[in-house]
């Protein structure tokens, strides 16, 4: 089984200026697909434009059509913390499909199983604002998951969370998109955790697509000295994961500015 996510000349403006350009790119899932690329790049208007929040240019395909809202789920960057919901309650809310909603014993059933995949059901009737912001952050991925959709769009998921919970938040994403047949798009700054999660790897700079292949493809030293403007080298760890190293800034060569 596989599924495939077609971009053709992808576009995306704001403020009459254009963010994200002309992106071409087939992407073959299930599986984890990281965008990176310094801060400006445009990896979160590209994911609000697929999850049609912003008017876009060109084409956006999941198996040869525009994806449906029953297909998609998007968790932004900066989520807002509904008043005086439980977490349990707060994971229900991504079961709505319909204005008339009534829970069904299946909603509550998959809703706790979302919690139990993310190591989160001890905290099914806390208070979802007294929670810490990566206990929140997981909440929403939770949210999004239950949902069940085939294009998750999700935007620096990790950016609170400690390294034991990223690992299980990938590790249980890669899980879901292949026994899903799924595509998640990912928004990732940590070039070590894409490449270690990551099937595909978008690598962005100032809107446009400067690579989009396997993370041994992508990231090279080259391409992170282009993209980030910086000298890094890549490890290899004792069990065989790749590991980005940032040495320090390339400084009077006239690729100082990332973006
Ligand atoms: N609402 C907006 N109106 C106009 N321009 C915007 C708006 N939001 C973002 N931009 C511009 O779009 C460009 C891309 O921003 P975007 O947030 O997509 O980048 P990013 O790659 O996600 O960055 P970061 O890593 O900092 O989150 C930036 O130059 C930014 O100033």
């Amino acid at each position: 089984m596989s599924v495939v996510l077609r971009l053709a000349g992808f576009s995306v403006a704001r403020a009459a200026h254009r963010i994200v350009r002309d992106l071409d790119a087939r992407i073959e899932g299930p599986g984890l697909v990281a965008v990176c690329g310094p801060n400006g790049a445009g990896k979160s208007t590209l994911l609000a434009a697929l999850a049609g929040h912003l008017p876009h240019r060109g084409s956006a395909l999941l198996d040869g059509r525009a994806p449906e809202s029953g297909d998609l789920a998007y968790l932004p960057q900066a989520t807002r913390v509904g008043a005086g919901l439980t977490v349990l309650e707060t994971v229900l809310l991504g079961r709505i499909d319909h204005l008339r909603w009534t829970v069904r014993p299946g909603d509550i059933r998959a809703a706790v199983e979302a919690l139990q995949v993310l190591h989160l059901a001890h905290l099914a009737e806390r208070r979802l604002d007294r929670l810490s912001g990566g206990q929140q952050q997981l909440v929403f991925v939770a949210q999004r998951l239950v949902r069940r959709p085939r294009l998750l769009l999700l935007d620096e998921p990790t950016s609170a969370l400690d390294l034991n919970r990223q690992m299980i938040l990938l590790e249980e994403l890669q899980a879901y998109l292949l026994a899903r047949n799924a595509i998640a798009v990912v928004a990732l700054h940590d070039l070590s955790l894409a490449a270690r999660f990551a099937a595909t790897v978008l690598l962005m700079k100032a809107g446009r697509l400067v690579s989009c292949g396997s993370p041994a493809g992508v990231l090279t030293r080259e391409t992170i000295e282009v993209v980030y403007g910086i000298r890094a080298e890549l490890l290899t760890a004792s069990s065989g994961q790749t590991v980005v190293v940032p040495l320090g800034p390339i400084r009077g060569t006239g690729r100082e500015a990332p973006a």
